[in-house]
C-alpha cells in the first residue's frame, strides 16, 4: 500500500485488543466515519460488546459506536489498511505472530502499547517489524486516558513512523475534533517516552502513598524526566520528542493522577494496601528499562528504586532513603 491510500476515505481500520484503550481507539476511528472491526480474544466478550454495545469490564459507561463491529475472528480485524495493536506490551509478539498470515502486504501496523519486551529489550515497533516484516510499523502514544478519549474530552497524542509522511497520513486518517494527532519520525523517542513514564508513575504513586508531600512529588517528576531524557539521548531520540506529548506530557499525566493504573499501583505499595488487579505496564517494564540503561551506561536511580521495590529487594522507605542518600551533584 502506498502512503497515499492511508488517507483514502475508503481506508479500513481494524483494532486488535478490546481492553480499555482498544475500545476507546475503536470509537475514535469510528468518529472519522469509518467502519471498524474490533477483535477481542474471548467469545463471551465479543457477545457482550455486540449485545450491550458496552465494554463493562474495561471501559464501563461508554457506548460502543454503531459502526464498530466486535469480532472474535482475527482475520476479519487484521485484513484492513490500518491495524491498531492494542494489547499489553508483553503479549504483542504472540498476537503479532498469529496476525501475520492475515495481514495485507504494506498494511500500516500501529503499536499502541507502552512498554519494553522483557526477554529481548525490544521496543514494540521493533517486535512488530520482526514478527510481521510485510507491514509498515508505527506507534501512537501520548497523554491519553482511555476514559477521557472515549468520553470525547480533548486529547493530543503523537503518531511516529520512520517516514514522516507516513506518520502524517496516519494522523490525518484517525484525527477528529477532540483527538489531535501530531506526527513525528522519531519512533524510538516516542516509544521510550511511553515506556519509561509508566515506571516513573509507579515511583510517584509510592511517594504519594508514603505521604511524602507535594514538594517531593514535584522533585520526583522533574528528576524522573531527567532520567527519561538521559536514556532517550542515548537512543538518539530528539529532545523535542522527549519534551513533547509522549515524554514529558505523558509523565505529567500519569505521575500526577490517581486515575493512572501505574500511579495507583505505586500508591497501594506505598500505603501498604492490597495491590489493584489492573494492567500496570511499568511493573513489567522496570527491569527491561534498567537493562537498556545499563547497556547504554545511563544512570537511572529512580527507575532502579522502583525495580528494587517491585522485586522485593527494598522496602518503599529504604528505596526513598537510598535516593536521598545519593551524593549531591550538578543538575543535569
Ligand atoms: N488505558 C489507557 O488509558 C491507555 C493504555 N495504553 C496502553 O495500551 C496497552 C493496552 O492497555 P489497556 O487496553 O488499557 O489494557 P486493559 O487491561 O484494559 O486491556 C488489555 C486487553 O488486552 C487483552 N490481552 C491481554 N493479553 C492478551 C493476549 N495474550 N492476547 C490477546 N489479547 C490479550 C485483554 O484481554 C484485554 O482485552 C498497554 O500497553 C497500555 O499501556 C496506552 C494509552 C492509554
Ligand atoms: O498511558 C496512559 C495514559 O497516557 C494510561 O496510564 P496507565 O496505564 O497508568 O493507566
Amino acid at each position: 500500500m502506498t502512503v497515499k491510500n492511508v488517507l483514502d476515505s475508503a481506508t479500513t481500520v481494524g483494532v486488535i485488543g478490546a481492553g480499555a484503550w482498544g475500545t476507546a481507539l475503536a470509537n475514535v476511528a469510528a468518529r472519522t466515519g469509518r467502519s471498524v472491526a474490533l477483535w477481542a480474544r474471548r467469545a463471551e466478550q465479543v457477545a457482550e460488546l455486540t449485545n450491550l454495545r458496552e465494554n463493562r469490564r474495561y471501559l464501563a459507561d461508554i457506548r460502543l459506536a454503531d459502526t464498530v463491529a466486535p469480532t472474535a475472528d482475527l482475520a476479519r480485524a487484521a485484513d484492513n489498511d490500518l491495524v491498531l495493536l492494542v494489547v499489553p506490551a508483553q503479549s504483542l509478539r504472540s498476537v503479532a505472530a498469529e496476525l501475520r498470515v492475515h495481514v495485507r502486504g504494506g498494511a500500516t501496523l500501529i503499536s499502541c502499547a507502552k512498554g519494553i519486551e522483557r526477554d529481548t529489550l525490544m521496543l514494540p515497533t521493533q517486535v512488530l517489524a520482526e514478527e510481521i516484516p510485510e507491514g509498515r510499523p508505527a506507534v501512537l502514544s501520548g497523554p491519553s486516558f482511555a476514559s477521557d478519549v472515549a468520553s470525547g474530552l480533548p486529547t493530543a497524542v503523537t503518531v511516529a513512523a520512520s517516514s514522516l509522511e507516513h506518520a502524517r497520513c496516519i494522523g490525518a486518517a484517525l484525527a477528529s475534533a477532540t483527538f489531535r494527532i501530531y506526527h513525528s519520525d522519531d519512533v524510538a523517542g516516542v516509544e521510550i517516552g511511553g515506556a519509561a513514564k509508566n515506571v516513573m508513575a509507579i515511583a510517584a504513586g509510592i511517594a504519594a502513598g508514603r505521604g511524602l508531600g507535594a514538594s517531593a512529588g514535584a522533585a520526583l517528576v522533574a528528576r524522573s524526566f531527567a532520567e527519561l531524557r538521559r536514556l532517550g539521548k542515548a537512543f538518539g531520540a530528539r529532545p523535542e520528542t522527549l519534551m513533547g506529548l509522549s515524554g514529558l506530557g505523558d509523565l505529567i499525566l500519569t505521575a500526577g493522577s490517581p486515575q493512572s493504573r501505574n500511579f495507583a499501583l505505586g500508591h497501594a505499595i506505598g500505603s501498604g494496601l492490597p495491590l489493584p488487579d489492573v494492567l500496570a505496564e511499568g511493573a513489567f517494564t522496570a527491569r527491561g528499562l534498567l537493562a537498556l540503561a545499563a547497556q547504554h551506561n545511563v544512570d537511572m536511580p529512580i527507575a532502579s528504586a522502583v525495580e528494587a521495590v517491585l522485586s522485593g529487594r527494598a522496602s518503599p522507605d529504604h528505596a526513598v532513603e537510598l535516593l536521598l542518600d545519593r551524593p549531591l551533584r550538578a543538575e543535569n
